[in-house]
């Protein structure tokens, strides 16, 4: 029978001193090179900020607190819904340790400067108008 429900994979819009982090993929071979909010997919059971815990922690190896889930979700490929929740660093230096070859903090002005999923495009620009202002007095911003 077909499955009714689509999977969802759950992405973190991690936010750091006013800019958003993206990853690039690593594979599969259609999407290597694409740049994306990292995530994964929700296991049966599992609960969308759980697993978004589990996926960065595997990925990039930090522990990250979500803390607001974007409203909407965004479909990908058949069968499949990408739900977006924002999210910050608790312990750890991102890394691209599984499914990514490099990261990049992108600041609101810069945000469109690398080569996003075409899917992730409406998502990420909800996450952008949701990037705290950054601290004039850093010198990161
Ligand atoms: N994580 C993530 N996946 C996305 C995004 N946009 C998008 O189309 N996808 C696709 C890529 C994959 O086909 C699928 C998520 O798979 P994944 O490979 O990241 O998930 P996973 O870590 O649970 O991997 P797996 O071991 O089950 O293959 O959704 C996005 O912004 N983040």
């Amino acid at each position: 029978m077909k499955e009714c429900v689509d999977r969802v994979v759950v992405a973190g819009a991690v936010f750091d001193r006013g800019r958003l982090l993206a990853a690039r993929r690593s594979a599969p071979p259609e999407l290597a090179g694409r740049w994306e909010l990292p995530g994964g997919k929700v296991e049966p059971g599992e609960g969308g900020p759980e697993a978004l815990v589990r996926e960065l922690r595997e990925e990039l190896g930090v522990e990250v607190e979500p803390c607001e889930r974007i409203p909407g979700e965004w479909p990908l490929k058949p069968g499949y819904v990408l739900r977006v929740w924002t999210a910050r660093v608790l312990s750890g230096e991102p890394r691209p340790l599984q499914d990514h070859d490099e990261l990049r903090w992108l600041s609101r002005r810069d945000w469109d400067s690398v080569d996003w999923l075409d899917q992730d495009v409406p998502a990420v620009i909800e996450a952008v108008r949701r990037l705290p202002a950054p601290d004039p007095a850093d010198p990161a911003r």
